[in-house]
């Protein structure tokens, strides 16, 4: 793992939370959470329907704002940045993938064009280059470069998702947020998806949040673990430590009832 470092030396994580908290009215959705990522880490965040993980990522990833805590990027205050600077950001350093992946495509553009829309934003003008680069991705994602100007509504969900991967990473972001990337696919296609993706983290170096509540996801992806409750962090530490020796009972409620299924 990178560790980034001031001009002092001093380590800095990528990404610091502090005592984050949203609240929806007097519903909780994540309460006082805190945490470092640092280069290269894949944070994953696990917990049951309504633990308040969505929250937690959408708060991270700038879709809305925390009603307290702080949120560093890179060492910079991201909850003061401007909305252009966030969409900025949005467009080159951080990516995030949808659990469904008409979230984040345009269904109406070639598949090329997705991948390449996104260079564009961030200042490509080359025609013949963007579509060398566009090709060269689908073919990491494993799309054949004969499908690169079909649309997506043509692709199966398993591809669709492949090129929402391609569409985000083309760009080289160092944080990519992750929605459950491998909900709602047949299980053969998960592990295929899981598998590309874990490639490309490690290739690329990428700092990941994940979000899901597929165990069997974290332990493949995740370096460590936060483990969610009414909002709450009630665990967290390295994943295979977490998984394999769960203090909390939730936890090891959650552990034990993946066992049985
Ligand atoms: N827009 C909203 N308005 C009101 N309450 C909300 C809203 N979004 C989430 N909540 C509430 O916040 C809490 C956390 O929800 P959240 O969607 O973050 O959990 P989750 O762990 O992501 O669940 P899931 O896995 O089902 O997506 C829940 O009690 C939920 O009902």
């Amino acid at each position: 793992m990178k560790l980034e470092t001031t001009l002092t030396g001093t380590a800095v994580p990528l990404l610091s939370a502090k005592g984050l908290t949203r609240r929806y009215g007097a519903r909780i959705g994540c309460a006082d959470v805190s945490f470092d990522l640092w280069p290269g880490e894949v944070l994953g965040i696990v917990g049951e329907s309504g633990s308040g993980k969505s929250t937690l990522l959408s708060c991270l990833a700038g879709h809305q704002n925390p009603d307290q805590g702080s949120l560093e990027y890179d060492g910079r205050d991201v909850l003061s940045f401007s909305e252009a600077d966030r969409r900025r950001l949005l467009r080159s350093d951080w990516a995030y993938v949808h659990q469904n992946p008409r979230d984040g495509l345009r269904m109406g553009v070639s598949a090329g064009g997705n991948v390449g829309e996104r260079l564009m934003a961030t200042g490509a003008r080359h025609y013949g280059q963007i579509r060398e680069t566009a090709t060269d991705w689908l073919g990491r994602v494993e799309i054949a470069a004969e499908r690169i100007d079909d649309r997506p509504s043509a692709f199966s969900g398993g591809m669709q998702q492949r090129l929402q991967i391609a569409r985000n990473l083309v760009t080289g972001p160092r944080l990519v947020f992750m929605d459950e990337p491998t909900g709602g696919l047949d299980v053969s296609v998960q592990a295929r998806l899981l598998d590309l993706l874990r490639g490309l983290v490690r290739d690329m170096g990428l700092s990941v949040v994940i979000v899901t509540h597929d165990l069997a996801v974290v332990r493949l992806l995740a370096d460590r673990l936060m483990v969610m409750k009414s909002g709450h962090v009630v665990e967290s530490g390295l994943t295979d430590q977490v998984l394999d020796d769960p203090q909390h009972a939730y936890t090891q409620l959650l552990v034990s009832s993946v066992l049985q299924v």
